[in-house]
């Protein structure tokens, strides 16, 4: 069988908040008319994206077009969840045209990659392209980088290590295994800085992959999806640090957890709470919802680094409980007792000291 008459599947990639979403949900806006079926798969348990892209409210994009995997990390469950739902899907009396998969921010793409060669896809899919998503100020600001010290003195340890920043690691799997880059949340840095970014970015990848630039995600869907790389016959040419690990990968260099939090007293108290919590314990990212005080809509907060953004995205209904949750992740050894006990701490108690 032939490349044109496999259902072409994208994979989208890039660490934890670098705006995967929120260029997905674009795409599902403006590629209306597709039949776009969409697999999310998120590290943490409150199947958020899902959520959101549900809410993206395009006409035609059915709730069942939505597929979360939330059972562990796509790149793991492969066998056990990853292939039964593409069977599934293709299987449908109407089959979608294109397949789109958002991996969770820590996936290494390798694994998934390797899934297309399995037989009982192999035949009916192929790898349209993997779009690596990049938070371009995380980048200039180091966030990926190693402390070539650190790993100086590891390597003395030992010769074999790599990096001595666990998010090096994710972020160099997820370049290499790129068809095309969007470098995205152009509006945070200067030009100077953009072009800084671009050139290391070029510097980092093993092959030459385009680079688009973006702002909240607005890329025109006809660039994204078309790009005929029949990824999962290239392997060889996008190296992983997945291939040295027999097939394990543990994710153990991160963790998450949900924290429930009391009705807020303003928006602008919470908010200042999710800053100072995520500055103090140094979380990678927070996302949830949360009722504030006198207000009928939820309010939905996204947090990358310190950085948070809101909105109130629908009315609660009056079965639901006042009490938000918030999803925290960030490297192993967060301090779960201190943030738990802040987060779900009364406002009204600590709003006077
Ligand atoms: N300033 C700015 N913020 C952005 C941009 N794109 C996305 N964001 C915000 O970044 C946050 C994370 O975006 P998401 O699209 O949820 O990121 P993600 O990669 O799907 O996150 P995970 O699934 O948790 O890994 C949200 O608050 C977005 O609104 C951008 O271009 N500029």
């Amino acid at each position: 069988m032939t490349a044109s008459t496999r259902v072409p599947v994208t994979i989208i990639t890039g660490f934890l908040g670098a705006g995967k979403t929120t260029l997905l949900r674009h795409i599902l806006q403006k590629a209306q008319g597709h039949r776009i079926a969409v697999v999310v798969n998120e590290f943490g348990s409150l199947g958020i994206d899902g959520e959101i892209l549900r809410g993206c409210g395009v006409e035609g994009c059915r709730e069942d077009d939505i597929v979360e995997l939330t059972n562990g990390c796509l790149c793991c469950t492969v066998a056990d969840d990853f292939l039964p739902t593409m069977e599934a899907l293709l299987d449908r009396a109407d089959p979608p045209e294109h397949v789109v998969i958002e991996t969770s921010g820590l996936a290494l793409p390798k694994p998934l990659l390797k899934a297309f060669g399995w037989p009982t896809v192999r035949s009916r899919m192929t790898v349209d392209g993997v779009i690596t998503v990049l938070d371009a100020p995380a980048v200039a600001s180091g966030r990926f980088a190693d402390d070539p010290e650190a790993v100086a003195k590891q390597r003395e340890a030992d010769p074999s290590l790599d990096h001595d920043n666990p998010l090096a690691e994710v972020f160099e799997d997820q370049l290499n295994a790129a068809d095309l880059i969007v470098l995205n949340k152009t509006d945070l840095l200067d030009a100077a800085q953009l072009d800084a970014v671009e050139a290391e970015i070029t510097t980092l990848c093993p092959r030459p992959v385009r680079i688009i630039r973006a702002q909240d995600g607005k890329v025109d869907p006809a660039v994204l999806l078309g790009l005929g790389a029949e990824a999962e016959a290239d392997l060889q040419s996008r190296p992983s640090h997945h291939d040295a690990e027999d097939g394990e990968h543990e994710h153990d260099d991160f963790e998450s957890f949900v924290v429930t939090v009391p009705e807020q007293l303003s928006v602008e108290r919470f908010l200042t709470l999710l800053q100072d919590v995520a500055a103090r314990y140094d979380v990678l990212r927070m996302k949830g919802f949360a009722s504030v005080q006198g207000k009928p809509m939820r309010l939905a907060v996204q947090g990358v680094g310190t950085r948070f953004r809101h909105e109130f995205d629908r009315p609660l209904t009056a079965q639901e409980a006042r009490t938000g949750r918030i999803v925290v992740i960030g490297q192993k050894g967060l301090d779960q007792a201190a943030i738990t006990a802040a987060l779900a701490a009364d406002p009204s108690a600590t709003s006077a000291g």
